[in-house]
């Protein structure tokens, strides 16, 4: 049992999974961070101003503490976990993967490192059911993962500076699970050879760092249009997004988020897409922001001094 060590911080980042095709299987990691202060204290306990999240051992961080201390078999102290995010909850943007993770290395720095980032991700997609947001929250960049019986194989790549990301964040929650069950159990064979062809070619467009090759792999049937429902205004973006001077557009993760991508060294393409994206929420009275971000490359950090050092 390990009864004391020095405090310290971790900080995981958010991700936006699938990217149209990649469903389950294609991450990206965002430069909005859930950071975790984390302290011996003389019973479990999480300080959060977070809304409606429980503040004992069931809160997803300290559960994720707990879930690397079971796999190494080992008792954990009870801490004190002060948790604050950037990360909009159920908006699509991974906060639950970012909770999960810091939570993970947490408990895996409390006890000296046991895991390694291999059985990190094992256990956080065996615990998310997907390694998408997961893997890139853990590594960073893009993240391309396959999950079976033996466990996680991945591919992580750094992204080229000039990717640019514009994310429309509405102001209502989706929950994951909800935008899972709306999905269908069959797909026919035309739908498959669709998302295996657009998916492969995303793949090889994160590999390569070719923008112009993601964004024309960036349709899918797989969920979105089960999912365009739940989210005013995504058939507009998807369809118009391009149009504006995106290279492809994207519902991120299970929605209700819309993800753009563009290229940075094209001028004003920002601001077209931006007052595109204000015009369809407009059109939709849907309220929200849309947020300019970029890809975070560093994944999950632990630093051995308050969350100010990030
Ligand atoms: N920092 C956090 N601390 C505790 N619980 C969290 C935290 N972040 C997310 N969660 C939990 O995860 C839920 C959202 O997960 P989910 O529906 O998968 O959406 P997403 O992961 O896309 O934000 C929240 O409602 C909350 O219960
Ligand atoms: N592949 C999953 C991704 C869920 O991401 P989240 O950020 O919405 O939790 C899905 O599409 O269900």
């Amino acid at each position: 049992m390990i009864s004391d060590f020095a405090p310290f911080s971790v900080r995981a980042p958010a991700s936006s999974a699938n990217l149209g095709p990649g469903f389950d299987c294609v991450g990206l990691a965002l430069d909005l961070y859930t950071t975790v202060q984390v302290e011996r204290a003389a019973r479990p306990e999480v300080v959060t101003d977070l809304p409606g999240v429980p503040l004992d051992e069931s809160n997803a961080v300290y559960a994720g503490a707990l879930l690397a201390a079971r796999a190494v078999g080992r008792p954990l102290p009870p801490l004190r976990l002060t948790v604050r995010s950037q990360v909009p909850l159920a908006r699509g943007l991974g906060s639950s993967a970012a909770a999960l993770v810091a939570g993970l290395q947490a408990g895996n720095t409390v006890l000296g490192e046991p895991l390694g980032m291999q059985e990190l991700l094992d256990l956080a997609s065996g615990e998310e059911g997907h390694p998408d947001n997961v893997g890139a929250c853990l590594l960073g960049g893009a993240v391309i993962a396959t999950m079976n019986r033996e466990g996680v194989r991945f591919v992580r790549t750094g992204v080229p500076a000039h990717f640019g990301v514009l994310l429309l964040v509405p102001e209502f929650e989706l929950r994951t699970s909800e935008a899972r069950r709306v999905l269908p159990v069959n797909y026919s064979r035309a739908d498959a050879v669709h998302a295996l062809s657009h998916a492969a070619l995303l793949a090889a467009g994160f590999v390569s760092g070719d923008l112009g090759v993601i964004g024309a792999a960036m349709r899918d049937r797989l969920h979105e249009p089960f999912r365009a429902p739940l989210v005013p205004g995504l058939l507009d973006i998807l369809e118009g997004a391009r149009d504006h001077g995106a290279v492809g557009a994207a519902l991120s993760g299970a929605g209700p988020s819309v993800l753009c991508l563009y290229d940075r060294r094209e001028a004003r393409v920002q601001a077209r897409l931006t007052a595109f994206l204000a015009r369809v929420m407009r059109q939709h009275e849907l309220t929200g922001k849309v947020l300019p971000l970029s890809v975070d490359v560093d994944g999950v950090q632990v630093r051995t001094s308050s969350p100010q050092a990030f």
